[in-house]
């Protein structure tokens, strides 16, 4: 079971949101789109699961062609940040509906919610509508209704972008357990790097439309073949120092370590983070990022130095990896 995109493109207007994207996520593969706002991976979402046709391309879902199919055929199983479950409906009608849909029979219907509001968790809250839910619970009914269609693939957009920091960590296992331990391939959009680190195997990071770089998410850290992804991928975001020739060096905070004859330094802001802290640096090649174990004392004027190896060089002009 894998999802393959080939050449796919779409225009609003002439517009191209989407061009030449080719993408394959394998059996039990997850794989996150990345991007800054507006670079299309909503888009792309909507194009796999049909609610939009590409002007350009093809869609494989299990060997078969889909681009023309339509989105109730697909078998696909979304979620959404949104939830899109009916208001006027309880958390078990809400689940049952698609099954009826289906034609799949009253008692089986009861049968299949119920063995899912269990699995979730969600049994006490069957007969509730979506408004006396808190956000976590919702979204749990509507990772129910995504596992009830039995979906060949999913498409996760921004599932847990509507809950607090604490639901997300409550709910990640559950999301890994659930789906992401299945043989579907899962595309998984969103804008917070930390969650495309902890859910997926391979990230795509996205820009205008195209996809930049595709790889591991220590690929995607260690060897960021553009500016563009060196500086979206890893926080707090790498330094970047031009340097002679056209050159960008770029140098993570986290590689920076003090030292007795390196770049002199000003202290100009420091940030607790727990473990670590974050130091922000005045010099005379421009601001400094620094991260480093929160029990060193930093004192105001320091000297500070990398390894060669742990550097990147990029072309000022094109952005691309030297
Ligand atoms: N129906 C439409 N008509 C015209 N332009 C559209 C339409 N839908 C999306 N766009 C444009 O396409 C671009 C990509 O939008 P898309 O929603 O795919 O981005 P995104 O990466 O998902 O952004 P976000 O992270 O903000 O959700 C945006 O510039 C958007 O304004």
């Amino acid at each position: 079971m894998n999802l393959v995109l080939q050449n796919i493109g779409r225009r609003f207007g002439r517009n191209w949101i989407v061009r030449h994207l080719d993408l394959e996520v394998g059996q039990g593969e997850c794989l996150a789109l990345l991007g800054p706002s507006g670079c299309g991976k909503s888009t792309t979402l909507r194009l796999i699961a049909g609610l939009d046709q590409p002007n350009e391309g093809s869609i494989t879902i299990a060997g078969e062609d889909v681009t023309k199919v339509s989105p109730i055929d697909r078998r696909i199983g979304m979620v959404f940040q949104s939830y899109a479950l009916f208001p006027h409906l309880t958390v078990f009608a809400n689940l049952a509906l698609g099954l009826q849909v289906r034609g799949i029979s009253a008692t089986d219907r009861k049968q299949r919610v119920a063995s899912v509001l269990a699995l979730m968790q969600l049994e006490d809250l069957a007969e509730r509508h979506p408004a006396e839910l808190s956000g976590g619970q919702r979204q749990r009914v509507a990772l129910a209704r995504a596992l009830l269609r039995d979906p060949l693939v999913y498409l996760l957009d921004e599932p847990m972008s509507n809950l607090d920091a604490q639901l997300r960590e409550d709910l990640r296992p559950q999301l890994r357990n659930l789906i992401l331990q299945g043989s579907q391939p899962v595309i998984y959009v969103t804008h917070d790097q930390h969650e495309a680190m902890a859910m997926a195997h391979r990230i795509a990071v996205m820009r205008d439309g195209k996809i930049e770089q595709i790889g591991t998410p220590q690929e995607l850290y260690n060897n960021p073949l553009s500016l563009f992804v060196a500086s979206f991928v890893g926080r707090p975001q790498i330094n970047l120092l031009p340097a002679e020739s056209g050159i960008i060096k770029a140098i993570r905070p986290e590689h920076i370590q003090l030292s007795s004859d390196g770049i002199p330094c000003r202290l100009v802001y420091r940030e607790w983070l727990g473990t670590s802290q974050l130091l922000i640096l005045e010099s005379n090649r421009g601001p400094l990022r620094m991260l480093c174990a929160s029990e060193i004392t930093i004192p105001e004027t320091i000297m500070l130095n990398w390894s060669p190896e742990k550097e990147h060089q990029f072309n000022a002009s094109s952005g691309e990896r030297c």
